[in-house]
């Protein structure tokens, strides 16, 4: 029994999103038309793929010919273009849903980066994946028949769109199970009429394509004096799994075009690996370095990973638990020779066999990105930009590839004072002082506050270098990381900073004289600020500035804390040390203060560190209060 919504002709309207998507893509991709075949060629294996393995649990599915196969054909009378597969088809549900609206995470934010300039709206869209809709691009009217497999010839679902922001949908009959696309070609189409130039973007865009993608032979009418279509269908792909071939019978451009499929990118990738791997277990793997992160990079829950197939035969797209969580830029395809057919998400999370795999193919991922960085720097630059936030993460994820990961890595440094990140832990360590034997980093919002930070002071009067961190991600990274080739890492801002090794007696002299003959200033600082602070002493670190706060080694960076606090984690209280450079002009002043404006210039100390740091303070209006009737006392 079919109830009459599943029968009658409705007319529906597309979601806002794809509406917007459909008029973008017309406008911005119209140069990059042909790739229309690529994508509907690319869903059609898709659904042959899905049919295969919903099949393994169901054989009834393959009911009518279990013989896979797309079929492209043209009508030169009706100026249509068709491509057919055998695949696993859509119900009405089906089609309503995946033709009519975008069931993506992050779509509404994606439209939002729109800007209406052409071209950087084409690398927007080409990055986020047209899909079916890119019909569209040649098509003024698209004809999309098909039938669910299991389903009968009677439930099959004829839908029809102009792509102006309409469609309808009918019961249809269909013979055989899967999905016809009829596209009715837009007026200045029709060189796309032609068997020839359709064999040529076949060619070009779908040979990899694992199943055989087949046209009707053609042949050379002398009356007609044209090519004339046969009954005969011809292969006009090599229908084998790129991966399963060779390296060597596999051009850099089937390679390229094999992953705009798998990863559904406009761009060419950066690197790839391809590797059969033998032992312990046994897979291929082909895997790319993308060269752009996709507009989803950032969404928790947008899908990762890459396509597991098990000998051949497609099992899962984002099979996550193939590479660990900070290689989730890595696309592509596994096939492994051991894994049993109907293995699941559940499976595959306790198999020794994805344990080996992932360790693989983490080895070889990271052995491309060392070749890249070695050999391709600029390209390595690229990778950084795109990717390098998420590769940090590793660093935590994976201890036992931390080394190589911290050799991988690109940071900014006072060395340059630019915000690019190209200063690799190599690179400090080779330009390290005479007697240095840390790795000095600051952590702070952003780069301009890294880079002024007063902490610094020393450093630049020595000539030190420091790394200048400003990712979220950092404070994380710098949990696990903890030293570099036996050099640990060391905040400029944490701690009594020892720099003895580097200063001269001269200095080291002077330094006590200081610390001895302010003792009364420090203590009288202490007393006033009670309980807002730890410990006031003399610092090391300044040289410009009056003051700074540092925390204790062992404490949570005031980054971190913030960071922890903003989101919504309960953080141990703790106090900042004020640290004084007493030699400083403004400390005239302090001492000089009455008993009264003491208490006002003790508290200013504390606050303008406080803020120089990077803080937000508890009582701004207080702060300028002070500021206020300290200035007035100056006249
Ligand atoms: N030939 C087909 N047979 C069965 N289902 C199809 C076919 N073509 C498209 N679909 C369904 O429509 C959905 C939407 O297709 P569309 O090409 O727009 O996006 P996609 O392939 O999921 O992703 P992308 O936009 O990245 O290509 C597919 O996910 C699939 O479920």
């Amino acid at each position: 029994m079919t109830d009459s919504s599943t029968t009658t002709a409705e007319t529906l309207g597309f979601q806002a999103e794809v509406k917007q998507l459909l008029h973008l893509m017309i406008h911005s991709l119209y140069s990059n038309k042909e790739i229309f075949l690529r994508e509907l060629v690319s869903n059609a294996s898709d659904a042959c793929d899905k049919l295969r393995f919903e099949a393994l649990d169901k054989p009834e599915l393959l009911e009518g010919g279990a013989e896979l196969a797309i079929t492209v054909d043209f009508d030169k009378d009706a100026r249509t273009i068709t491509i057919s597969d055998n695949g696993i088809g859509m119900s009405r549900e089906e089609a309503v849903a995946n033709l009519g609206t975008i069931a993506r995470s992050g779509t509404k934010e994606f439209f939002s980066q729109l800007t209406g300039d052409k071209q950087k709206d084409a690398q927007l869209i080409g990055q986020f994946g047209v899909g079916f809709y890119s019909s569209f691009i040649v098509a003024d009217k698209v004809t999309v028949i098909t039938r669910r497999a299991g389903l009968t010839p009677q439930e099959g679902v004829r839908w029809e769109s102009d792509g102006q922001g309409e469609f309808t949908i009918e019961a249809a009959e269909k013979a055989g199970r899967g999905t016809d696309i009829i596209l009715h070609l837009r007026e200045d189409e029709d060189e796309l009429l032609s068997g020839w130039k359709l064999r040529e973007i076949l060619r070009r865009y779908s040979d990899h394509i694992s199943l055989p993608v087949r046209m009707y032979k053609e042949e050379w009418n002398e009356e007609k004096s044209e090519q004339v279509k046969s009954e005969e269908l011809e292969n006009v792909n090599q229908a084998n799994a790129l991966w399963t071939r060779s390296k060597s019978e596999i051009t850099d451009e089937q390679y390229q075009e094999f992953y705009k499929h798998v990863a559904h990118d406009f761009e060419n990738p950066l690197a790839w690996a391809h590797n059969r791997v033998e032992g312990r277990s046994e897979y291929t793997q082909l895997l790319y370095i993308p060269a752009r992160a996709p507009f989803d990079m950032w969404d928790r829950d947008a899908k990762r990973g890459v396509k597991l197939y098990v000998r051949r035969v497609f099992i899962m797209d984002d099979a996550e638990q193939l590479l660990p969580a900070y290689l989730r830029f890595v696309r592509g395809v596994i096939d492994s020779a051991d894994l049993p057919l109907n293995v699941s998400r559940e499976i595959l999370q306790e198999s020794r066999d994805v344990r080996a795999i992932r360790e693989g193919s983490t080895k070889r991922i990271l052995s491309v990105l060392e070749d890249l960085a070695e050999n391709k720097p600029e390209d390595y630059t690229v990778f950084w930009n795109a990717f390098g936030q998420v590769l940090k993460e590793g660093t935590g994820e994976d201890m036992a590839n931390q080394e190589r990961i911290a050799k991988l890595l690109r940071f900014a440094s006072t060395h340059s004072g630019e915000p690019t990140q190209n200063v690799t832990f190599a690179d400090y360590v080779a330009r390290m002082k005479e007697g240095q034997d840390s790795i000095y980093y600051v952590t702070a919002e952003s780069f301009n506050a890294a880079a002024n930070s007063p902490h610094l002071e020393i450093f630049r009067k020595k000539g030190i270098e420091v790394l200048l961190m400003s990712e979220r991600v950092d404070e994380w990274m710098l949990n696990y990381l903890r030293e570099f080739d036996g050099k640990p890492l060391v905040s400029v801002a944490k701690g009594g900073l020892d720099l003895d090794k580097l200063a001269d007696e001269e200095e080291k002299k002077h330094q006590a004289e200081v610390a001895e003959s302010f003792k009364p200033l420090v203590e009288r600082l202490q007393a006033s600020l009670g309980e807002q602070v730890k410990e006031v002493r003399v610092t090391v670190r300044l040289v410009d500035s009056p003051a700074c706060v540092v925390v204790d080694a062992n404490e949570l960076s005031p980054q971190l804390r913030r960071m922890l606090q903003a989101a919504g984690q309960d953080v141990p209280e703790s106090k900042p040390i004020l640290e004084i450079n007493p030699e400083h002009a403004l400390f005239q002043r302090v001492q000089a203060a009455s008993d009264e404006d003491f208490g006002a210039w003790a508290k200013l100390l504390l606050e303008q560190s406080m803020l120089a740091e990077g803080a937000h303070l508890e009582d701004p209006a207080g702060f300028v209060k002070r500021v206020n009737q300290l200035l007035l006392k100056q006249g």
